[in-house]
């Protein structure tokens, strides 16, 4: 069971090309970070996963499953992408009609549907704000609405579009707990984000895009201390990796243990 992109390319209906000729695999139960400068393309490659984008060349197979054969509805069953704005997912005027919308949807039982809200709801933390209007909620609390809203829908695959913009510490923890949670459960985890130290913390397999293609596939080590590839897709070491360079230590350190370790 994978994602697999292969050879594919997507051009908006403006025949801007913003995506051309990338192949790359993910397996179940993965987690991996997608990074790179503004305008790389990673937004276009991760809405070709889910049926949102259908490439114009090559193709985007969903475990066995062509997207180009299937409706988008279908595809994002199977691969769930919470959005980057919160405010370009959520619809319902309460916080438990956004999560239970998807399974009512498929038209479910109401023990199923119950069991899913309260397992998307238990792992988002948002349990005190079930019978509020998201739009009275703040905006980082309207971003867990949306991934829980994503998860009741239980696909293999979730998307999560820069996930910690806007969140504090509290919520950063929920990100992490609910990412190990769903991996034990066998989900992929796919995160697009600008934020390297989440990535290192949270991602074991990091893919660096630019120019419109993906320049380096690898672990943390291997994107963050290759300087070619940190220059060109625009992206900066994490703090701790910063750190250990600027005081010439070896080891390609990027982690707190390793650099107290190191000292
Ligand atoms: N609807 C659209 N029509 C035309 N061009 C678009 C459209 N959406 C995005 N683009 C262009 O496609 C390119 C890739 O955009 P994309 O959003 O995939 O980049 P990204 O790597 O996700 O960037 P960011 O980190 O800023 O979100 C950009 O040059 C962008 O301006």
């Amino acid at each position: 069971m994978a994602i697999e992109i292969k050879n594919a390319s997507y051009a908006y209906p403006n025949g801007f090309m913003a995506v051309e000729n990338i192949s790359i695999t993910i397996k179940e139960g993965e987690r991996v970070a997608i990074v790179g400068q503004n305008g790389a393309g990673k937004t276009t490659a991760v809405k070709m996963m889910n049926g949102l984008n259908k490439p114009c060349a090559g193709d985007v197979i969903v475990d066995g499953i062509n997207t180009k054969d299937q409706t988008t509805a279908s595809i994002s069953r199977m691969v769930g992408y919470v959005f980057q704005n919160p405010d370009d997912q959520i619809f319902n005027n309460s916080v438990k009609a956004e999560i239970e919308y998807m399974p009512r949807y498929f038209k479910l039982s109401e023990k199923e549907i119950e069991k899913r809200v309260n397992h998307a709801v238990e792992l988002s933390g948002v349990e005190e704000y079930l019978d509020i209007n998201p739009y009275d909620l703040p905006y980082p609390i309207r971003k867990f609405v949306a991934i829980a809203a994503v998860i009741a829908s239980e696909p293999r695959y979730i998307i999560l579009d820069e996930p910690t913009a806007g969140q504090d510490k509290f919520g950063l923890d929920i990100l992490s707990s609910m990412i190990t949670s769903l991996q034990n459960e066998g989900v992929a985890v796919l995160t697009i984000t600008h934020d390297m130290e989440f990535a290192v913390n949270n991602f074991q397999r990091i893919v660096a895009m630019a120019h419109k293609n993906i320049l380096a596939d690898g672990t943390a080590k291997e994107i963050f201390w290759n300087e070619a590839v940190v220059a060109d897709a625009r992206i900066k070491k994490p703090q701790i990796g910063e750190l250990a360079k600027m005081l010439s230590l070896e080891g390609e350190i990027l982690f707190c243990d390793e650099l107290v370790a190191k000292l």
